[in-house]
This record gives C-alpha cells, sequence and structure tokens, in this order.
C-alpha cells in the first residue's frame, strides 16, 4: 500500500533518551519521521525503549518521568516543546500498554464522557458519539459498568474507545491488543484498519505480534537492543533486508516467514502423575450475577493445561478460586487431596504459584532482588543459594541489568517476567498463570516456556489462561474452553482445533499451523481468518 505525496507529521532528529545518566543512552541518536495517514510499527525486543519513544512523541516524556532526552521532536514543523501544556493531547492519543494506568473516571461511561468534555464535545452530540464508540468496541452492554469490574480485556477497549473520541491525527498504539481474546483481537486490527481508512489519520504501532497488522503496515522501524534504530522500510524491505539481525534481536517475525519452526506439542498423556486438583460442581456469584457455574475436573501432576475463551468468559476468576483468592459458592474444590479451605496460608502458598494478569498487583517491594529474594527468604533458603537462584532466574529472564530497579520502573515485558520468575523459585506442584506470555518477544518467550517445561517434567501441573492459541498449540496437553462462566469442551488441542462450533461460540480462532494446513489444502472456512 504505498502512498504518494507524504507529509511528515512528527519528524525526529537525532533523539536520544535516558532515565538515568549513568552508561550509554536507552535510545541513542534515532531519527525517522511519522507521515500523514501513514501506519507504521515499531518492533524491537522487550525493553528496548518501544514504549519510552512512544512516550517523548507527545511531549509526556522527559516532563513526566526523571528523564534526559536530546534531539527534537516537531509536530507539524513546530518543535513540541513549544506546545502548551495538554496542547498534544488530542492530536496525539496514546493508548497504552497498561490500560489501568488511563482511567480517571469510575463507570465506563462517565470515562467517555469526561473524555468528550475535556475536548469540548458539544453536550448534543454527546449521547451519540458514546454510542457509536462504544459499538465500535463492541462495549454497548457495558456502558453502565464500573472500570474496575471489567476483565482485563474490556478495560482495554474502553482505553481504545475513549482515545477514538479525541479523533486524533496520530494514533498511537502500545500493545493493544494485548489482553483481547483472539477474535476481538482480529476485530480490533481491523476496527483500527477501517477507522484509518475513514479518518485518514496516521497510525504508530508497538507490538510484538505482528501477523495480523502487517498487511496494512506501510512502514516498519526496528530498535535494537542497543537503543539505536536499524532498520526504516517496507515491510517487505525490511524483512528482507534485516531478517537475520531481526532474529538476532530476538524479535518475532510474522509467522509467514518463520512457520517451519511451529510445530504442535507432543502430547502424551501417558506418562501424567496423580491427582494435584480436583474441582465439583463449582458455582461462583459476584453480587448475584452468576461468574463460573457447574466447574468439573481434575489437573494431573505434569500436565500442561491452557484454558482458553472470550474477554470475559471467567478464566481469571476460575485460576483465583483454584488459587483460594476467592471463594466459590458453592462446589468442592481439593489440592493435593485435601480441601483447599483447610490449608494454611503459607503452606498453600509454597505448594502453589500464581501469577497474576497484571503483574503490577503481584509487586511487594522496591527492587527486582527483593522481589525475587522474598519467596526464597520464607521458605528459609540459605543465602548462597538464594543468591545463585536469583542469578539464574535474571539471566533466564533477561533482567540482569535490573537488580536494584524498582519492578514499577521496568517495562512491560520485564515487569510480566518478573512476575513469571518469582514463581519459579522452587519447584511447586501446581503453577497457575495469567496470560504469562503476553508482552513477550520471541527470545523471552522462549526462555520462559523452557523454564516453564522444566518444572513440568519435574512433576508440576502447569495451568495457563492464554489468549495465544499458537501457544496452546505449541505446548499444552489439555485444552478447557470457558464460555460464559462455564466449561463447554475439555480435550485435547487437537480435538479442539476440529470443534468449529465451540471455537466460534468461544471466539476463538485457529493456531497459524492449522489456518495453514487448511489454506493449503484448499478448505475454506470461516476461521481461516
Ligand atoms: N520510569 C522509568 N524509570 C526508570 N527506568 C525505566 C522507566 N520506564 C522504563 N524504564 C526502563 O527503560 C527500558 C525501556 O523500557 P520501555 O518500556 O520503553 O521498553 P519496551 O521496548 O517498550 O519494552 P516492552 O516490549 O517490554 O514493553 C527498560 O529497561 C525499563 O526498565
Ligand atoms: N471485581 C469484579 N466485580 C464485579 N465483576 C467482575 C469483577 N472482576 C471481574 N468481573 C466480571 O466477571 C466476569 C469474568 O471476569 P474474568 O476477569 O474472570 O474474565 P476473563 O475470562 O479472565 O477475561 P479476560 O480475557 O478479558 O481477562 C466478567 O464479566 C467481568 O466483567
Amino acid at each position: 500500500m504505498k502512498r504518494s505525496n507524504l507529509t511528515p507529521l512528527i519528524r525526529v532528529e537525532n533523539l536520544s533518551f535516558d532515565y538515568d545518566k549513568k552508561g550509554p543512552s536507552l535510545i541513542h541518536n534515532i531519527s525517522f519521521s511519522l507521515n500523514e495517514g501513514e501506519v507504521t510499527l515499531l518492533m524491537g525486543a522487550s525493553g528496548s525503549g518501544k514504549s519510552t519513544v512512544s512516550l517523548c512523541l507527545n511531549g509526556l516524556y522527559p516532563e513526566a518521568v526523571e528523564g534526559y532526552s536530546e534531539g527534537n521532536i516537531y509536530f507539524r514543523g513546530q518543535e513540541i516543546s513549544q506546545f502548551e501544556k495538554g496542547e498534544l493531547n488530542q492530536q496525539i492519543g496514546i493508548v497504552f500498554q497498561d490500560p489501568e494506568s488511563q482511567f480517571c473516571m469510575v463507570t465506563v461511561e462517565n470515562e467517555l464522557a469526561f473524555t468528550m468534555e475535556n475536548i469540548q464535545t458539544p453536550r448534543e452530540e454527546m449521547a451519540s458519539k458514546m454510542d457509536d464508540v462504544l459499538e465500535a468496541v463492541g462495549l454497548t452492554d457495558l456502558k453502565e459498568r464500573p472500570i474496575h469490574e471489567l476483565s482485563g480485556g474490556q478495560k482495554q477497549k474502553v482505553a481504545l474507545a475513549s482515545v477514538l473520541l479525541l479523533e486524533p491525527e496520530l494514533l498511537i498504539l502500545d500493545e493493544p491488543t494485548a489482553n483481547l481474546d483472539p477474535v476481538s483481537s482480529l476485530e480490533f486490527v481491523e476496527l483500527v484498519n477501517q477507522l484509518q481508512k475513514d479518518r485518514g489519520m496516521a497510525v504508530f504501532i508497538i507490538e510484538h505480534q505482528l501477523d495480523d497488522w502487517i498487511s496494512f503496515t506501510d512502514r516498519v522501524l526496528a530498535l535494537s537492543r542497543e537503543g539505536e534504530l536499524f532498520a526504516d522500510g517496507s515491510p517487505d524491505h525490511v524483512f528482507q533486508k534485516y531478517e537475520k539481525r531481526l532474529v538476532s534481536e530476538g524479535v518475532h517475525l510474522p509467522k509467514d516467514i518463520q512457520s517451519s519452526s511451529l510445530h504442535p506439542a507432543t502430547r502424551t498423556t501417558d506418562d501424567l502423575g496423580g491427582e494435584t486438583v480436583s474441582i465439583q460442581n463449582l458455582d461462583f456469584k459476584r453480587k448475584k450475577k452468576t461468574i463460573l457455574s457447574e466447574v468439573n475436573f481434575s489437573l494431573y501432576q505434569k500436565e500442561f493445561v491452557a484454558i482458553v475463551g472470550e474477554n470475559g468468559a471467567g478464566k481469571s476468576t476460575l485460576l483465583q478460586v483454584m488459587a483460594g483468592i476467592l471463594t466459590p459458592n458453592k462446589g468442592n474444590i481439593t489440592f493435593l487431596n485435601q480441601p483447599l479451605k483447610q490449608w494454611g496460608e503459607q503452606s498453600l502458598r509454597q505448594k502453589m504459584g500464581f501469577v497474576f494478569q497484571n503483574p503490577e498487583h503481584q509487586f511487594i517491594t522496591d527492587t527486582v532482588y527483593d522481589e525475587l529474594a522474598f519467596g526464597m527468604k520464607l521458605n528459609g533458603t540459605p543465602e548462597q543459594e538464594m543468591k545463585e537462584k536469583i542469578d539464574e532466574l535474571l539471566r533466564h529472564f533477561q533482567l540482569q541489568n535490573h537488580l536494584w530497579s524498582n519492578p514499577f520502573s521496568l517495562s512491560g515485558g520485564q515487569k510480566r517476567r518478573l512476575s513469571v520468575a518469582t514463581m519459579l523459585d522452587e519447584t511447586p506442584e501446581l503453577l497457575l498463570f495469567d496470560e504469562p506470555t503476553f508482552g513477550q518477544d520471541a527470545k523471552t518467550t522462549e526462555e520462559l516456556m523452557s523454564m516453564v517445561l522444566e518444572l513440568k517434567n519435574k512433576g508440576t501441573t502447569i495451568v495457563f489462561v492464554t489468549h495465544d492459541m499458537d501457544l496452546v498449540d505449541q505446548y499444552c496437553e489439555r485444552t478447557f474452553v470457558l464460555n460464559k462462566g462455564k466449561v463447554a469442551f475439555q480435550g485435547s488441542p487437537d480435538e479442539l482445533w476440529k470443534k468449529e462450533e465451540v471455537l466460534v461460540e468461544a471466539r476463538l480462532r485457529l493456531p497459524y499451523r492449522i489456518r495453514k494446513q487448511r489454506t493449503e489444502a484448499g478448505e475454506v472456512y470461516d476461521l481461516v481468518r
């Protein structure tokens, strides 16, 4: 999709940025333009500085942090420091990586009304604009709901709706689909594509998973681990010319290029051990609203199970009920043959690890080191052994340079890795992970999965809530599909891929491997999208 007569909307000249003045700068002397009506995608390893770049573009950084920057950024030819405070917020709309940081009001409709009041939308237009945008992002039914009661994916849609109301000239999306279910994610990409065409705005996307975006991306930029921009061109040009470099940087390539490495898990259920968890007739309600009902299943040692389903289906709730964080209204849960409610808090935490959907909900100390040491100290791990374990975890999770960083100042992907690493210090009986791989590049995903598999082989039962169907295909023995709080399917991923009705109902897509197989066999089916 080539566009002629491109006018620069943003021009970045020799930008360098750092959060402190020790060592080489994080972003190092980069220059690029974002043109009117152009869709540009920024690639780079987790922690390379992508979010930082995006926050510099509308002048939020370095003002909002203790940061140092050099170089210039121009918006329509005018240096951004010359704009009044907040003046660029409407022209340059950002959907942040963590949508929770974006909200000011309690309910969905108040949040959207607040945005419109800020930009002085005429009162008589507010109601119809709100309805249009809610329909566009599929949130009409949740208009009156408090935002804190929404699921992760639902919150992400509210953040997008709010930014769309600004009708920005440049829309910046920082991993906007990370929490969306597979069909919502695709619909979101299609929605952005459509809006971009209708409104002609420029779009700047930061994303690890490129596949759905790439067909309407005009330009790709790639940032190295050293903070240098090493590629800038059309997707074809960049992937051809820089393929090796991109692989060594550890970023995900579009699957059409790297498909040979996609393979299904060897799904052996022969050597599973004893039962770890048993759930019978479980119901869970919030304020009389049924969230989970009639849930029944067992989990076994050495088993890797994925829980999948649409946004709001009840996946995180189920995980929290299994972890004893929420108490069911009905039914029985046994963990290692003992009723869950009879377990003492400390012994339960030793045998069971839990990674929250939002890593920030998990951090309790001020440094990465203390975060990793916390559980080990509780378990009485000797000092030397603890140091060795921490070193190993830092290395595996690419956090070596962040030992004394505050967990809250890490990049999105680094926070996620830290939250996972804190659960891998021992060999627990059960590990419950809520979307552990979101926001990871190819290299860190691989490291994370290999550590998880190591524990599985030692006997740990692994449960992942995930929206990543390729990961389900590649690693899991069993999948549970949750649909409106009920288990709509239990079985191997291979069986699931044949159940088109279940997939459609639960807004799931087929993994890339199966889509490719079916396309090559000339099959026509809805889920090929
Ligand atoms: N407020 C902050 N204070 C100090 N360091 C920070 C802060 N925000 C980010 N960093 C550091 O800057 C580096 C780049 O972070 P950034 O969020 O820009 O990376 P990213 O490429 O977007 O990563 P990801 O793909 O994981 O989201 C990281 O090493 C991070 O730890
Ligand atoms: N604190 C809360 N109070 C009231 N309702 C809630 C609360 N948290 C979640 N819900 C509702 O419970 C339902 C299930 O939410 P849950 O977070 O378990 O879904 P999920 O399947 O994990 O979704 P996602 O994929 O978007 O993370 C949703 O309809 C959600 O709006």
